[in-house]
């Protein structure tokens, strides 16, 4: 539907004009669209205004085409002005456009716009209506008024021709115009029906619109329902949110209010706080002031006192000194203590033998015991009960015997001494050497670790070694540490070893300075006892044990427990190392005794061989050997740099009373004796400094000068003339050994120094074993030259029986007698060459004192102690030697003094002192020669 000009005649169909003219041509068709835009326009301004604003306001909304043409017509002339025809056609598009999307929003504005549309138009036919009737009334009345000229004219036709003729004319002239109007009359009519007819259209149209527009409407508002509904639930929702959030905000209010409640009560606290401090503070301003001026005053008195105390400190400064030097004596005296205590130690002798015999067992009440007599200073006899006679009874003489009821503490009393020692840096070697089952065990470990009075020397020495290491801390720190290991067959094994004492070790070759012979047996640091406990019970689980038929848990392997000290002088920090070995030797009976067979056998042989060797080595110290056969057993080696001349020994020598075990008993007390007799040299501490090297270089040039007066001598003697008769000679020799052996010479010598040994030639010298003859090319040489010796000096003995004899030190030739003076000729003494002869005896010369028939195994012929030797007794017991008359008696009168009948030395002076007793009762009483030695 659309309205449009009829472009065909130009005009608008002939309506008359608003001014009520007829007016013809393109004025009229022009004034047809003015008066429909006017119509339009004329539906008001402010209609059309709305209509803009409402746009305006819209426009925003519509992006479609028909919304643009919409503004672009208000826009150019408003709605109201638009042409009708436009109008239309905006309806069309707008319907048009309806149609396609279906979309509700739009369609509420385009219904807006359409109603606004309608309305104009509506407006705009009701308008022209009334025009078409107000024109049509006009026509009329021009009509009857044509009507009443023509009347009137007829009239006055009538009257004239002339004015009749006129009047025709002019009435045709009317009657045409009348034709003319009435045509336009109809034509207008036709206009009429004609836009009746659309105006109808039109209506339809719009009814249709309006149909489709309450369809839109209807589904627009239930699109609108929709959201009204969700927009009332999401408000409900909101709302709730806002009860919640009101709610919290009211909690938050509430803290807040309460917050600001504590804040001010904090903050009132805090301002009455501040009140108070300023109150204080204002007191301490003042006290401040007042302290201030007493300040100056204490100042003043401070500087007065502090004048007065510098003159005080200077008095006292001058009495410190005073002090300080004391306090250094102190420490000299305190060394000066020391070395005069080991200077005692060392006049003990440094091997001492202790004889400890074990009482019967439970089960033995009944057997007879061979121990006849234990005297107070150290003398044993011993006697075969079941033999008579008075050759049957032996006397021995040690340092000290220790009878079957003495307990362990005893024993230990006179132990402790070289415990102190090895603080001071000694190296000191304890071992216990008896037949299996005669108490070693017992007096090394003690039955049990549980008692403390049960401990054996092990314990309380490393007890012991804490208590004074503890006392000393002030000056020296000392570090204690443990070595534990097992020789069993020739083979080392490390007893505290986690992996068991399977490992076989290796040993150095020579003696170490840290006293470490066993370098890779495990060390363990101890701090104390309980240390040391737990690790001697790990050593002695692991330690191998045999049975024999003697002793059913007989050890059969040595065991060592080293200890190794090392102390640092705070003061000088001097360090002092100090070894201490502790030995558990295994069994030393006889291979046939023991019944031994097979294993125990071989066991037994390592056995007596490295006891065998152990004798070896303390003899050839004794002799001053240039070769010391260390290296013959294992056991010898680890106790290398505890056996010689710088370490104290002490053995106990363990018998068993026993009379089945007489023989051993016997054997073990030779060996014992024999090791008595040994001089080891002045024993040396392990002082690191300055002190000792001095006066190693004093005693080394002291040692010179002697050696140069000895060779003088000599040789002064040498050129005198034999024919000043033998008086003369033995006063002169009398003169020479005053001087070598004179009582003011010191019997023992310095640190380390290789004396000469103290000695006498005996009549006997014992032979050389086969076993020693193959201690290498030295010891041959040596035993070549020491048969030759022997050959020289034996007079009365066969030449194998040769015996080595040893003079105390304080024993002058004055105080033995012309007889003794003959004893030193006989034995060469005076002779340059004894010295020589002397140091020539063997390596092998000395073996254990195991006694055997050389049935069982030649290895057993290793038992190479002499029976027959006397070595001189040399501890301070040499002095306090008893007098014939008060010699022990033995019960039953038993003991012949019979030492005198083989003793050359005795022999020959019968009328010996006391002093030349002690010799003799250092040795066995009964001396007869075995096969062993042939
Ligand atoms: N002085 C003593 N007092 C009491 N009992 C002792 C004493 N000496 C040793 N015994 C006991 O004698 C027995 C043997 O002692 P022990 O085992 O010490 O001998 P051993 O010489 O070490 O033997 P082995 O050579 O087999 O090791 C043990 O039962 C021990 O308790």
């Amino acid at each position: 539907m659309s309205f449009h000009r009829d472009e065909r005649s130009g005009t608008n169909g002939g309506f008359p004009t608003s001014n009520g003219t007829h007016e013809g041509g393109v004025d009229r068709t022009d004034s047809f669209d003015n008066n429909l835009e006017e119509s339009l326009a004329g539906s008001g301004p402010d209609s059309g205004k709305k209509f803009h604003e409402v746009f305006q306001l819209k426009h925003g909304l519509y992006a479609d085409q028909a919304g643009a043409n919409i503004i672009e017509l208000v826009k150019s002339s408003g709605l109201d002005n638009a042409p009708t025809h436009s109008l239309f056609g905006v309806v069309n598009r707008i319907l048009d456009e309806s149609m396609d999307r279906k979309n509700g929003d739009i369609s509420n504005h385009i219904a807006f716009i359409l109603r606004e549309v309608l309305q104009i138009i509506e407006q705009r036919m009701s308008v022209q209506v009334e025009n078409f009737r107000n024109q049509s009334n006009l026509y009329r009345a021009r009509e009857e008024k044509f009507n009443s000229r023509i009347k009137v004219l007829e009239t006055l036709a009538k009257g004239t021709s002339e004015e009749n003729e006129i009047s025709v004319r002019n009435l045709q002239q009317i009657k045409s115009e009348k034709i003319r109007i009435e045509e336009k009359r109809k034509l207008g009519e036709l206009n009429i029906l004609k836009m009746r007819k659309e105006k109808d259209d039109a209506y339809a149209e719009v009814s249709s619109f309006k149909q489709e527009f309450e369809m839109t409407k209807s589904i627009y508002e239930k699109h609108c329902m929709q959201i009204e509904e969700e927009t009332r639930e999401a408000k409900l929702q909101l709302e709730k949110e806002l009860k919640e959030l009101e709610c919290e905000l009211d909690g938050s209010r509430k803290k807040v209010a309460q917050l600001e409640e504590f804040s001010e009560s904090k903050y009132r606290r805090w301002k009455k706080k501040e009140i108070k401090y300023q109150r204080f503070v204002d007191f301490q301003f003042g006290a401040l002031q007042d302290l201030r001026a007493a300040s100056v005053l204490m100042k003043n008195e401070v500087l007065k006192t502090r004048r007065r105390h510098a003159e005080e400190l200077n008095y006292l400064g001058g009495k410190l000194k005073g002090l300080v030097d004391a306090a250094q004596n102190y420490h000299a005296v305190l060394a000066e203590n020391r070395r005069l205590y080991n200077e005692v130690q060392d006049l003990k002798g440094n091997i001492r033998v202790y004889c400890r015999i074990r009482p019967f067992l439970p089960g033995q009440s009944m057997k007879q015991t061979t121990i006849e007599y234990i005297g107070e200073n150290g003398e044993l006899v011993v006697a075969n009960p079941t033999k008579n006679g008075k050759e049957n009874h032996r006397l021995f003489k040690f340092n000290k015997v220790f009878g079957p009821a003495a307990t362990q503490e005893d024993v230990f009393l006179d132990t402790q001494p070289l415990i102190r020692s090895v603080l001071d840096g000694y190296n000191v070697c304890i071992f216990a050497y008896g037949q299996t089952g005669s108490g070693k065990t017992y007096t090394m470990s003690g039955p049990s670790v549980m008692s403390q009075e049960d401990w054996g020397v092990n314990y309380r020495a490393l007890n012991d070694l804490f208590q004074i290491a503890q006392s000393r801390g002030g000056s020296i720190i000392y570090e204690v540490a443990v070595q534990m290991v097992e020789i069993y067959n020739e083979q080392v094994r490390d007893l505290l070893s986690t992996d068991g004492p399977q490992k076989r070790l290796g040993i150095w070759s020579t003696a170490q300075p840290n006293g470490l012979a066993v370098p890779e047996a495990s060390m363990h640091s101890v701090k104390t006892t309980a240390d040391v406990l737990e690790l001697m019970h790990i050593g002695l689980t692991n330690r191998a044990v045999g049975a024999t038929a003697l002793n059913e848990r007989s050890s059969r392997s040595h065991s060592v427990l080293t200890v190794h000290v090392r102390g640092t002088d705070l003061e000088t920090n001097a360090v002092l190392r100090g070894n201490l070995h502790l030995i558990d030797l295994a069994g030393s009976e006889r291979v046939d005794r023991s019944e031994a067979t097979g294993d125990r056998l071989r066991e037994a042989q390592h056995i007596n061989k490295s006891l065998s060797a152990l004798g070896d080595v303390i003899f050839a110290l004794a002799q001053k050997n240039s070769h010391v056969p260390y290296r013959n057993s294992k056991l010898t080696q680890v106790l290398q740099s505890s056996l010689g001349g710088q370490a104290k020994t002490l053995m106990f020598v363990q018998l068993n009373p026993d009379v089945d075990s007489y023989s051993e008993t016997i054997s073990t007390l030779k060996f014992a004796e024999r090791v008595s007799g040994v001089e080891l040299g002045a024993a040396r501490s392990n002082k690191e400094g300055r002190e000792v090297r001095e006066l190693m270089e004093q005693v080394a040039s002291l040692k010179d000068t002697i050696a140069k007066k000895d060779g003088e001598i000599e040789r002064l003697l040498s050129v005198k003339p034999s024919a000043n008769g033998d008086r003369r000679a033995n006063g002169d020799r009398r003169l020479t050994s005053s001087l070598r052996y004179g009582s003011s010479s010191p019997r023992r010598h310095s640190i380390g120094t290789p004396q000469q040994p103290q000695r006498i030639a005996g009549s006997r010298i014992s032979g050389m074993s086969d076993k020693a003859a193959s201690d290498g090319d030295n010891c041959s040489e040596y035993s070549d030259k020491h048969s030759e010796a022997g050959s020289q000096q034996s007079v009365d003995e066969p030449k194998h029986q040769r015996e080595l004899f040893y003079l105390p030190s304080k024993l002058s030739s004055k105080d033995i007698g012309p007889s003794v003076d003959d004893d030193v000729e006989l034995l060469g003494l005076g002779d340059g060459d004894s010295e020589e002869r002397l140091s020539d005896i063997s390596d092998g010369g000395l073996s254990m004192g195991t006694e055997t028939d050389g049935s069982v195994s030649s290895i057993v012929e290793y038992t190479l102690f002499p029976e027959t030797t006397k070595p001189p007794e040399k501890s301070e017991n040499s002095e306090k030697s008893i007098p014939p008359s008060k010699l022990p008696k033995p019960p039953q009168q038993k003991l012949l003094l019979q030492q005198t009948k083989t003793s050359r030395l005795t022999r020959s002076a019968p009328k010996i002192s006391s002093s030349a007793r002690k010799t003799v009762a250092g040795s066995s009483s009964s001396v007869k020669p075995t096969k062993r030695w042939q």
